[in-house]
């Protein structure tokens, strides 16, 4: 687990080895301190030179061992201060990451020499945490408190050449690491410059004081007010502001109490569980199967290096943006000449002149590429048309996907001459910046047409998830009963702004009112006049509020008849000052507008909590993904929360739905959905689905172990 060799005839190479990353599991800690230990009391050794095995430094602590209730063996704080404090100089040889704990330790160390492509960070608030292991005290001390304050916050990976600007990196090299450090290690060793009569102390940044800062007080009150603002409620950035405080204000042993103080705050809080659960969920999409037993790793995905996009709207331009970032080679096909005219300065823009993109107003020019993404508008009619004209265009093999966001894939399929070669490539807006790609296999849908198209995800650095093929898939299948509770709670008595304010405290970065301003009313009205719910398609002497016996709002549609689209008309469920406005104001003509719809339909408005709001929405959205695991539409919960999480901005602190449910409980969501449902029995959303009540009959278990209550249940695909 560390590897401890005698190299150039006195430096102590340590190597962790624990693939892939390094991680800092209970082994590796015994390891280190062990090989430490060691290297202290080995006569022949003048010094020491800490590498990772394989090209990565470290990745931090091993994530899966914080579920333990004490983590066995060495501790990480007593590890480092066992380096930082050795009398021979180490350093540290930093290939790949160095992250989390992996940067904590080459903290400890007394110098740092990284390869020109390291990254560097310190990725814990990303789980909930914040560097706890001595990295909140050691790196203000050395590269000052804003710029550490900037790295704890964001989490993001520093490179190579700024963490040398920074002097997190003292050295920075194209060549042999590890070599270059052992090199390093014994000149250190005879010229480093001796204060208070110690060699090396000026290197233990346990010994130094910060960098002192002007204005101090102000710098964190400003530092913590933002961060207030933007954390949605997720604690781990507040505790960093706290921490590195601590660090710019109290000696480094007060420090690090603070530190281990504050850490214990979080450690096995549910905002961490929630966080860490992500970091694997995330992952979990790639080890994708089909029904049909077909799997990631039984599966070869084609070779892709042309693309075409047809349709450049919104959509259609991102994904363009989104392959050519990617390394394809992309044709754009729009067949209006003035939108391909627009299109391609607006790609070009944000390609900011790179890429290999070529323009087209003819079909035709997809005939030699290996995968089409079809973008056009979402009506079925000429979707089918499309595909069908691909299938003769195309050269033989050519993968025909679409970027429909609910139509019936299967339908689209059978226009082709390959069915097998056809997918969803359900992108989310704005498609070059979104993390989230929805893969939908049809019935036909071939394997490595699903291995091809979940790599092609891969390579646009997408969290990509396979789902099957139903009205809306998994993510907008979940939305509607949202959607639904929302637009009922208008009914009862809420307005927007409750609504919104109740989601968004919750940690939506928007509200579902704001957000349908911003995606457009017209988008879902379009939808709904598709399935015959709105517009001619409407029986006759329809009630206006009831369609197929169910419970239905109206509203959207008729806000939509007034010609209130959101933000694009400059206004919807909220008033914007312009067309294209983005500053949401209430709007005194929607409260009119509700009230007189409230009492054309002898509907009596009454108080509604912030619980209910939150309650209906998400227990709707949340038994829809129930029914979407019964049904085998997505293969575990931890697709469906990736899913939320990094296609609908649900809140990381939160787990996404599913986890959020096993948090709240299975037995009191099953038990807040009787309670609606008995109130609203004409909204079937609201009916508890099966699969929750048989888990909650087999004593809920954990999310991990839904699956083989799951199972036994047929799928429908
Ligand atoms: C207190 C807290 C302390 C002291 C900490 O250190 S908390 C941990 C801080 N570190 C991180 O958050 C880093 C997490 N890892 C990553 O960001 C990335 O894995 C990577 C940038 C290091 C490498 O990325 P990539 O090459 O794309 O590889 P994957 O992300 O796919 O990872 C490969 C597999 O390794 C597993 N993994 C990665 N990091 C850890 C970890 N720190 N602990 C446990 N397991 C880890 C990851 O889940 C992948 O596993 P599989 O999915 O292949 O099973």
């Amino acid at each position: 687990m560390a590897q401890y060799r005698v190299v150039s005839g006195s430096v102590a190479l340590i190597t962790i080895q624990n693939p892939p990353v390094n991680a800092l599991r209970a082994a590796v800690r015994e390891g280190l301190f062990n090989t430490i230990k060691r290297a202290s009391s080995d006569p022949q050794v003048r010094s020491v030179v800490l590498s990772g095995h394989n090209g990565t430094f470290c990745g931090g602590a091993d994530i899966k061992e914080f579920g333990n209730v004490s983590l066995p063996g060495p501790h990480l704080v007593e590890i480092f201060q066992l380096m930082e404090d050795l009398v021979k100089p180490v350093v540290a040889a930093i290939e790949g990451f160095a992250l989390g704990g992996g940067l904590e330790l080459a903290l400890a160390c007394h110098y740092r020499i990284g390869h020109s492509k390291a990254k560097v960070g310190f990725p814990e608030v990303n789980l909930g945490l914040f560097p706890g292991a001595g990295g909140s005290q050691r790196l203000p001390r050395l590269v000052g408190v804003p710029a550490a304050l900037d790295i704890i916050i964001t989490g993001r990976h520093v490179a190579a050449g700024e963490a040398l600007k920074l002097g997190l990196l003292d050295r920075v090299i194209d060549q042999n690491t590890v070599d270059a450090a052992v090199t390093f290690s014994k000149i250190q060793k005879c010229t480093s410059p001796p204060i208070s009569g110690k060699p090396l102390d000026n290197h233990r940044l346990g010994n130094r004081p910060c960098p002192p800062l002007e204005n101090m007080d102000a710098f964190f009150e400003e530092a913590m007010k933002r961060v207030h603002s933007r954390a949605r409620g997720a604690v781990a950035p507040i505790t960093c502001v706290q921490a590195v405080r601590g660090a710019a204000t109290l000696p480094f042993h007060k420090g690090m109490e603070l530190e281990k103080m504050l850490l214990g705050t979080l450690f096995n809080s549910a905002q961490a569980q929630a966080s860490q659960y992500c970091f694997f969920a995330e992952r979990a999409g790639a080890r994708w199967s089909m029904p049909s037993g077909a799997r990631w790793d039984t599966c070869k995905a084609k070779p892709i290096s042309t693309a075409a996009v047809i349709g450049l709207g919104t959509m259609g331009r991102g994904i363009t943006v989104a392959l050519a970032r990617a390394g394809l080679s992309v044709v754009a096909v729009e067949t209006q000449e003035h939108q391909l005219a627009e299109a391609q300065r607006a790609v070009s823009r944000m390609l900011k002149g790179g890429g290999r993109v070529s323009y087209s107003p003819d079909l035709q020019a997809a005939a030699e590429v290996d995968l089409v993404v079809e973008a056009v508008f979402e009506d079925m009619a000429i979707k089918e048309k499309i595909f069908k004209q691909l299938s003769e265009v195309c050269k033989p093999g050519t993968l025909l996907t679409t970027n429909t966001s609910t139509l019936d894939i299967d339908r689209l399929a059978s226009c082709t001459r390959d069915p097998q070669l056809v997918v969803g490539m359900h992108f989310f807006a704005p498609a070059h910046i979104m993390r989230l790609l929805e893969v939908v296999y049809g019935p036909r849908s071939s394997p490595e047409a699903v291995a091809t198209a979940m790599q092609l995800g891969k390579r646009m650095g997408k969290v990509s998830v396979a789902v099957g093929n139903c009205t809306g898939f998994v993510g907008n299948r979940m939305l509607k009963p949202y959607l639904e509770q929302a637009n009922f709670l208008l009914e009862e008595g809420a307005t927007p702004e409750l609504v919104d304010a109740a989601l968004e405290e919750f940690g939506f970065p928007m509200g579902v009112f704001k957000m349908s301003d911003l995606s457009g009313l017209d988008v879902g009205w379009r939808v709904r006049k598709e399935e015959g719910l709105t517009g001619p398609g409407v029986t006759a002497g329809q009630p206006m509020r009831i369609r197929h016996g169910r419970r239905y709002s109206p509203l959207g549609d008729l806000m939509c008849e007034e010609g209130r689209y959101g933000q694009k008309t400059g206004s919807g469920w909220y008033l914007y000052d312009k067309p294209g406005g983005r500053v949401a104001r209430s709007d005194p003509w929607l409260r009119n507008f509700l009230e007189q719809y409230r009492a054309r339909h002898g509907l009596v408005a009454r108080r509604i909590s912030q619980q209910e709001v939150l309650e209906r929405c998400l227990y709707a959205l949340i038994n829809e993904g129930f029914r979407v695991l019964e049904d085998g539409i997505a293969a575990s919960p931890q697709n469906i929360d990736a899913i939320y999480v990094f296609g609908y901005s649900w809140p990381k602190h939160r787990g996404g739905p599913m986890f959020y449910a096993s948090q709240v409980g299975l037995a009191r969501v099953l038990e807040g959905l009787n309670h609606y449902h008995q109130a609203h029995p004409d909204v079937p959303h609201l009916e508890p689905c099966s699969l929750l009540r048989r888990l909650v009959a087999s004593g809920s278990p954990p999310i991990n172990k839904w699956s083989e209550v799951v199972k036994g249940h047929r799928s429908q695909l």
